[in-house]
């Protein structure tokens, strides 16, 4: 199994990517999905999340934007929150990975691949990317977003120029749906081609 490592700063387009993964009938892991999940109404980590941060659940789950504002901009706030978080998405990960261990590749949709050491175990990289602008007009579009989150969040993360540099493969998501469509399929065609000889 190829194991694919999925990551890209924030609106780079790694959601719409993973879907098109999927889409192709590849093993799909999404990490923020499965944080989505333990955050969620009778979520695993609700519990503890407001333990830690009074206030910030409810009966929805954890109140992601009340939880942003407690932790961004406060890295001692953050890492509290990692540490709950992280080890759970580590465990789902690994249920994962046994669960599809026949797949010829597996996709793992990962936000924080670089920042948090993930890199070191999958077996190729795919960085999505588009340029700053674009990427700056599509998150400031969601909303409840400002520039002072969105700056916030850009300095807790790796660069993009360094995510590319790091990456075996970079799929542009500047164009259209269907020019991303394409690089996915050229990726999945390039990792599972029987080898020749
Ligand atoms: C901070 C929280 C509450 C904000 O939630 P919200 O729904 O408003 O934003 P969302 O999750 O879509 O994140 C927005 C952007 O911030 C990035 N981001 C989220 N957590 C982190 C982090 N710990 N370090 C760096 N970037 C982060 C995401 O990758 C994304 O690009 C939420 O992201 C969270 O609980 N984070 C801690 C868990 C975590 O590390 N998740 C990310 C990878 S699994
Ligand atoms: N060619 C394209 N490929 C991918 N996404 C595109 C493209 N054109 C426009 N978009 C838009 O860009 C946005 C990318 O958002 P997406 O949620 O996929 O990013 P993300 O990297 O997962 O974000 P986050 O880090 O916040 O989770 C979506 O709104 C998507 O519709």
């Amino acid at each position: 199994m190829i194991v694919l490592g999925l990551t890209g700063s924030i609106g780079m387009g790694k959601s719409t990517v993973g879907a098109m993964f999927a889409e192709e009938g590849v093993p799909l892991f999404d990490a923020d999905a499965v944080v989505h999940r333990l955050q969620g109404p009778e979520g695993a980590l609700v519990a503890e999340v407001e333990a830690h941060f009074p206030g910030t659940t409810g009966s929805g789950g954890v109140n992601r934007t009340a939880l942003a504002e407690a932790v961004l901009g406060e890295p001692a706030q953050l890492r509290r929150l990692e540490a709950l978080v992280h080890p759970a998405v580590a465990q789902e990960k690994e249920a994962f990975l046994a669960a599809h261990a026949e797949a010829p590749l597996v996709v793992l949709d990962i936000p924080l691949l670089f920042e948090k050491g993930g890199w070191r175990s999958v077996d190729k990289i795919v960085v999505v990317s588009a340029p700053a602008e674009i990427q700056r007009v599509r998150v400031l579009a969601r909303p409840g977003m400002t520039e002072e989150r969105l700056d916030a969040i850009l300095a807790l993360q790796t660069p993009d120029a360094e995510k590319r540099a790091r990456a075996d493969f970079v799929i542009e998501t500047g164009g259209s749906f269907d020019e991303t469509r394409t690089q996915v399929r050229a990726i999945i065609a390039c990792l599972t081609r029987p080898s020749v000889g």
